[in-house]
């Protein structure tokens, strides 16, 4: 396969990696030229613009985005739009809101499939969890590019139509959002709680057949190892959100009830209040309203 990528960044350098390792051709563009030389490194061939990817992909293109989700997807698709047609393929590998892709694929002049993918560069030696959406055979057509960048033919799956490779992908962070939580609040209360705890034993320990073993408590193991067991000088405040608020848009839209969901992307916005929130300094306030209970005061 030849296949080209752009956007080489954090994720789509690991894409040009894999896919040059399982054997294929790759010609990749970014805007930074830094990080199409580094391409280039990797024994990728160079583009210095979109319709020159395009040219050295010739007749047959398959194409994968790895930009920022948003304006950088349709800028692209505008300016590779003139040289596609209804046998090439485009994949989107971002974190792209599912109806912007539904958008998309009915636009593109070539089939478009929009690709969940998830692991992370924390991932790139294992590969990938890649949930597409988009047509059957454009899928069959690109299985050999998903098979180097997922964790081989099990790390990738075609979900259904047009966005539900992204809509997958959403709620894939929904539950991102809660297990974070769940694991922040669990190490929270053993850190202030009433014993002289290492987390880092704990979570090593939890990861050694515990019912609540995980990836993502690896990931707290590793905190814990590299930070310190009270996490060092990392700040109180989480930043992302929005895949978790598309997640939480759409529980509402369908009538589904996310309480879990919802309290984490809650307390990432809560996370962001400079100077303490609003809500809990009127709760103390009211405290003394009514009960006389002493306001602490900055
Ligand atoms: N970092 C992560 O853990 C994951 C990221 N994603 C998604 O993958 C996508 C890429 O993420 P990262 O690699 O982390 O971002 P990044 O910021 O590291 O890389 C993005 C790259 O795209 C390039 N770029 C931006 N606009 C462009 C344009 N119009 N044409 C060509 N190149 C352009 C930038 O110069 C940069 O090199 C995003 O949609 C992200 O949400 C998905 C799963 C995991
Ligand atoms: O998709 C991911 C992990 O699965 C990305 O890391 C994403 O950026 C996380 O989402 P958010 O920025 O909303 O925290």
């Amino acid at each position: 396969m030849h296949l080209g990528v752009i956007g080489l960044g954090r994720m789509g350098q690991i894409v040009v990696d894999r896919v040059l390792e399982a054997g294929h051709d790759v010609v990749a563009f970014d805007l930074e030229p830094e990080a199409v030389a580094t391409a280039a490194d990797a024994g990728a061939e160079p583009a210095d613009s979109v319709p020159d990817l395009a040219d050295e992909l010739g007749e047959e293109k398959r194409i994968w985005l790895m930009v920022p989700a948003g304006e950088a997807v349709d800028a692209t698709l505008e300016e590779l739009e003139p040289h596609l047609d209804g046998d090439d393929v485009v994949v989107d590998g971002g974190n792209s809101y599912f109806e912007d892709s539904v958008r998309r694929a009915e636009a593109c002049s070539a089939a478009y499939l929009d690709c969940g993918t998830s692991g992370g560069p924390a991932g790139a030696e294992l590969g990938f969890s890649l949930m597409v959406g988009g047509p059957e055979w454009a899928y069959e057509e690109l299985e050999p590019a998903f098979d180097a960048v997922a964790t081989g033919p099990d790390g990738h799956e075609r979900m259904g139509p047009a966005g539900s490779g992204h809509y997958v992908k959403m709620v894939h962070n929904g539950v991102e959002y809660a297990l974070m939580q769940a694991y922040g609040e669990g190490f929270e209360l053993l850190h202030e709680g009433r014993y002289d705890l290492d987390l880092e034993s704990v979570a090593s320990v939890w990861n050694n057949g515990a019912v609540i073993r995980s990836w993502l408590l690896e990931l707290c193991e590793e905190a814990f190892r590299e930070e310190g067991t009270d996490l060092g000088d990392v700040a109180d405040r989480i930043e992302g959100g929005s895949t978790g608020t598309w997640t939480v848009q759409e529980a509402l839209e369908q009538e589904v009830p996310l309480p879990l969901i919802y309290t984490s992307l809650a307390e990432r916005f809560g996370s962001r209040a400079d100077d303490g929130r609003f809500s809990r300094r009127l709760a103390s306030r009211l405290r003394y309203g009514f009960g006389r209970h002493e306001v602490p005061r900055r």
